[in-house]
């Protein structure tokens, strides 16, 4: 809760709070009037429109579509305009810029580099490019006043069959700042342990991994990623309250998966406006991120796809905020689960915990 003293928890505050951002997605993040220019340099003829504002929109409306399969239809443009070495550099760089804009001073941003070969481009080239984005971009950013910092997770597509081939990948440019690694795609017919010889290698060589699961589909695919696969974090874990049960006098009791989830301190990546779209939550004010906060799980709150959800992680928080009455302090709490929980060493997540967010919160808490 706020204190009296306390600056007014405003979407302006917000914005100039610092933030901590562990899913967001690449190639669901770009400008719609990138889009534009990328796909007119690249011969690229399926857009939908080529006014920047209508295609926000069709992006917006599109993945509204109450099933995680057809919102994922929409990426098929954007991948579309991405398959050459100055098309990612420049989403990367903006990526930063505009991740920067809204206030992150750290982000895990991740994509799937088997989705931009279509043009002939390997796999190492792609990573390579997006890397120089991601470090233009910081540049930029720390010219105009901003620091921030980009790791990268590399994903394999859970309906493709490459992910010990991405695996390898990610650990091949890893002391590039390739942090880490996840499956994404659709949940439902793609269970994680399709996966396993990829969560074998990564773990035996000590490289960390989140998975998607518990979005589209529920219990048995959060269970799959935590102990058959060991994934570290849950990208989105949302179905993780059908373990729970809330009885009509407020008792709350956990089954043995939920108490596990929370014992451990297993990091929720939560993006609330994405699971609205794809219908894994009916409003903010009844996502289950409310309950889960409530109950104290290790709760971080993500933008997952900028253009297709219009969202920032300063409007995520908003809306959290006015659905929940959160304060400063809740907003900082979800601000340091987010930075111990990302994949960066523990010495680095330490130096901007103390040097950044708890400053940043300091003055708006009392200033
Ligand atoms: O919420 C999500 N759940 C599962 N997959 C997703 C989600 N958002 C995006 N992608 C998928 O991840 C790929 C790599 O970035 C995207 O191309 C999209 O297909
Ligand atoms: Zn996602």
């Amino acid at each position: 809760m706020s204190t009296s003293a306390s600056a007014p928890v405003t979407p302006a505050a917000i914005l100039s709070a610092p933030k901590v951002l562990l899913h967001d997605h690449l190639d669901g993040g770009l400008r719609p009037a990138t889009v534009i220019d990328l796909a007119e340099a690249a011969g690229y003829r399926d857009l939908p429109t080529t006014d920047a504002d209508d295609l926000g929109a069709w992006f917006r409306e599109s993945a509204d579509s109450g099933s995680l399969v057809r919102y994922l239809e929409t990426f098929a443009h954007t991948c579309g305009v991405m398959q050459d070495e100055d098309a990612l550099v420049r989403v990367a760089a903006e990526c930063a810029e505009d991740l920067a804009a809204d206030g992150v001073v750290y982000a895990e941003v991740r994509y799937a580099p088997e989705l931009f070969t279509e043009r002939g481009m390997s796999l190492d080239a792609i990573v390579e490019a997006v890397q120089a984005g991601f470090r233009a971009g910081e540049r930029r950013a720390a010219e105009a006043g901003r620091t921030i910092r980009i790791g990268t997770l590399l994903c394999a597509m859970r309906q493709n069959a490459r992910s010990l081939e991405i695996a390898e990948l990610a650990v091949r440019h890893r002391d590039a700042g390739v942090v880490g690694f996840d499956i994404a795609g659709p949940e439902a017919g793609f269970p994680p342990t399709r996966n396993l010889d990829a969560f074998e290698y990564l773990r035996q060589q000590n490289a960390h991994f989140t998975i998607h699961a518990g979005e589209a589909f529920g219990l048995p695919s959060i269970w799959e990623a935590l102990q058959h696969c060991g994934a570290e974090r849950l990208g989105h874990g949302v179905r993780i309250v059908d373990d729970i049960k809330v009885a009509g006098d407020g008792t709350v009791h956990l089954g043995r998966l939920a108490s596990y989830v929370r014992d451990r301190r297993i990091p929720l990546e939560m993006c609330p406006t994405s699971n609205l779209q794809t219908g894994a939550a009916a409003s903010i004010a009844e996502h289950p991120i409310g309950l889960l906060t409530r109950l104290r799980f290790r709760v971080t709150v993500n933008t997952d796809n900028r253009l297709m959800s219009g969202c920032t992680v300063s409007s995520e928080l908003a809306a959290l905020v006015e659905a929940f009455g959160y304060g400063w302090e809740d907003l900082r709490w979800f601000t340091i689960n987010a930075m111990k929980s990302a994949f960066i060493g523990f010495e680095e997540r330490l130096a901007i915990i103390e040097d950044v967010i708890k400053p940043g919160y300091a003055r708006l808490i009392s200033p």
